[in-house]
């Protein structure tokens, strides 16, 4: 049997989710700077193992999203948010969802790649150092899987000991993508991950992100509407804060339900 969720509010959201359970689900969500809305009425889930498009104007609303899914908005003042997010059902903002630990099982990767001033080894060890000791030998095993599924160790198995920024902007990208698995996420969120590369190392990116849902999910914000078409399984398009329009990245982008979404997505909007 088919079950479709038509999602509340006036969006176009219309996703079959019976093949796969959501690992996130946003309900009712609004998020203020101060007196200035930056999303408003938002409701959609994000299903498992799969990739999902954050897509839409510039200011609509995409990384607001993004970062709330991981709480990055915790330590500015000037936010004020309505509504609740879920991670496999338990509400993240809840007093026993400690937030490090949310980071933890939510990872984020932004635009520019980020990685911390030390060796390549170091990069990838450094969120396990964190959770406690650990054998060196079982720190090695991580630190290889991690590059191994970054698909990056390769490219640097004979210089672990060198510094991270001594690679290139695709290898840096990789690397923090590495550091990330390390601590076992079960969501990726990439804000942009690719549109500070080369298009070499874009492609390898995206190659990366789709060979990563078969254990995780991940949510991608873009500006490329091929990166979205090409890599997204699901793509929800946001504009002025609000959801417009969310479906299987196929039909969203061949057979949009609203002029909205057509126009943007064949150009006739910034
Ligand atoms: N820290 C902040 N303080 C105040 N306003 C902010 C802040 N961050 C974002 N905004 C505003 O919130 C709105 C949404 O911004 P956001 O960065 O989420 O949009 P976006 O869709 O990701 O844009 P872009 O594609 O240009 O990155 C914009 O009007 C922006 O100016």
């Amino acid at each position: 049997m088919t079950v479709m969720q038509h999602t509340p509010s006036t969006s176009g959201a219309l996703i079959d989710f019976s093949a796969h359970a959501s690992s996130l689900e946003v309900r009712d969500f609004a998020l203020r700077y101060g007196d200035k809305p930056a999303l408003s009425n938002l409701t959609l889930r994000v299903p498992r193992h799969r990739v999902t498009a954050f897509i839409g104007p510039s200011g609509c609303g995409k990384s607001t999203l993004l970062r709330a899914l991981n709480r990055l908005h915790d330590l500015n003042e000037s936010v004020s948010r309505e509504g609740s997010i879920h991670l496999e059902g338990q509400d993240i903002h809840a007093p026993e969802m400690m937030v490090a630990e949310l980071r933890r099982r939510v990872g984020m990767v932004f635009q520019v790649p980020n990685p911390f001033p030390m060796s390549i080894y170091d990069n990838v060890a450094f969120g396990l150092r964190l959770q406690g000791r650990m054998p060196k030998r079982r720190v090695d095993d991580v630190v290889e899987w991690a590059l191994r599924s970054a698909a990056l160790w390769d490219e640097v198995k004979d210089r672990l000991r060198a510094s991270a920024w001594s690679l290139s902007g695709g290898q840096q990208q990789r690397l923090v993508i590495a550091r990330t698995l390390a601590v076992g996420p079960e969501v990726l969120l990439l804000d942009e991950p690719a549109s500070a590369l080369d298009p070499i190392s874009s492609l390898k990116v995206e190659e990366l992100i789709r060979n990563l849902k078969s254990t995780l999910t991940l949510v991608l914000v873009t500006h490329n509407m091929q990166q979205a078409a090409r890599v997204s399984d699901y793509t929800a398009f946001l504009q002025d804060g609000e959801l417009v329009e969310y479906g299987p990245t196929d039909t969203l982008f061949t057979n949009p339900r609203l002029a909205r979404t057509e126009n943007y997505i064949t150009g006739r909007m910034a």
